[in-house]
């Protein structure tokens, strides 16, 4: 039996929570053999905490074999003592006609303390997803705020971005979501990223010649991905959960486990490459291999391309930029 690993995750009782709980708890995102300790964050509200109790009480019931223990907390310093790994969920969602920039400053004050809470006390090894948004500025406080621990081991959640987009693109295709690798979504989680599929290959073929239809690719896919999210707020009244919990899975399973040479899309602190100030955490294409990921380097960046990616990385200094005061 191997030792279990601690996950922190906080927003245990909102709706990601509700989702991504069940599914670390059976063995889904660490393997089928890895025992878990859970360590749930949630506010000190009554009605949160309440919340949280049900949530364990569920947790109970599933008699999950893998769960080894469940920790249930206000308080950073105990959610993160000791974890291994950390999904930053909790935060204020995007509400019917918000913008994520609307988020900013209400956001940013958590992760200034959960940053300097995982410098104190997580593992030196903490793998860290933050999901909760603006996820990159909200990865880009929380490693600024821990610096004791390496910049690499903090990661913002554009996996939700390139599922959306695998799946537009193997509906166009009429290919299957497996059979397409070397996908990329560049940048920051929000409309501004920009999903580029040039390189993509289905089968070891290029995807976008098979796909042949860059007036498709200008006007629906790139609108598509980019407003997925509000799209998703339009029709649930809610912001998308099983989907981001899915993600979040994804993203981690991944960085832990490996991806076998497939790219997938990670919200890093850029190492300077493709022209994006070193530190800025955007959206690279990586693989993961023995608990590491490795940025693809070297693709070629159009004219196209360069300005998008121009774009979102303008949005992300702006956002950065609204931060700065808090990080002294
Ligand atoms: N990166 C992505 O792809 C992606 C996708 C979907 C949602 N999100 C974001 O994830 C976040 C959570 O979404 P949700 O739908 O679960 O929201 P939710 O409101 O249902 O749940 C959030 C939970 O976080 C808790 N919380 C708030 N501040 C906290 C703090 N300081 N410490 C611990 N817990 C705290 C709240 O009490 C609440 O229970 C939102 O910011 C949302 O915009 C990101
Ligand atoms: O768009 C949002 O505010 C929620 C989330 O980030 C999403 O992409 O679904």
């Amino acid at each position: 039996m191997k030792a279990p690993v601690r996950v922190a995750v906080t927003g245990a009782a909102g709706q990601i929570g509700y989702s991504l709980l069940f599914r670390i708890a059976s063995g889904e995102m660490l393997g089928k053999d890895q025992p878990v300790i859970l360590q749930l964050l949630e506010v000190a509200h009554e009605k949160a905490q309440q919340a949280l109790k049900g949530v364990i009480m569920e947790l109970d019931d599933c008699a999950f074999p893998l769960l080894a223990g469940v920790v249930a907390t206000d308080d950073p310093m105990v959610a993160f003592k000791d974890a291994d790994i950390a999904l930053l969920v909790g935060a204020r969602p995007r509400g019917p006609g918000m913008e994520r920039k609307d988020l900013l400053q209400e956001n940013a004050k958590i992760f200034t303390v959960q940053g300097a809470a995982l410098n104190a006390v997580a593992s030196r090894n903490v793998k860290v997803l933050v999901v909760g948004n603006p996820a990159n500025t909200n990865a880009y406080i929380a490693m600024k705020s821990a610096p004791d621990l390496p910049s690499k081991n903090f990661t913002a959640m554009l996996r939700l971005d390139h599922n959306r987009a695998l799946s537009q693109l193997a509906a166009k295709s009429g290919k299957a979501v497996s059979s397409i690798d070397k996908l990329v979504v560049w940048g920051n989680h929000s409309p501004t990223m920009y999903p580029d599929y040039r390189f993509a290959t289905v089968g070891g073929d290029s995807l976008k010649a098979l796909i042949n239809d860059e007036e498709w690719n200008r006007t629906t896919f790139l609108p598509t991905v980019g407003k997925r999210g509000a799209a998703i707020i339009e029709a649930r009244g809610l912001s998308s959960a099983a989907s981001a919990a899915n993600a979040a899975v994804d993203h981690i399973r991944d960085w832990v486990l490996g991806t076998n040479g497939k790219w997938v899309t990670m919200g890093v602190p850029s190492d300077g490459s493709y022209g994006i100030p070193e530190g800025v955490i955007y959206g690279v294409p990586v693989t993961c291999e023995n608990g590491e990921y490795t940025r693809i380097t070297g693709l070629e960046i159009d004219e196209f391309s360069r300005e998008r990616m121009n774009f979102t990385l303008a949005e992300l200094e702006e956002e950065r930029a609204g931060v700065a005061h808090l990080l002294g």
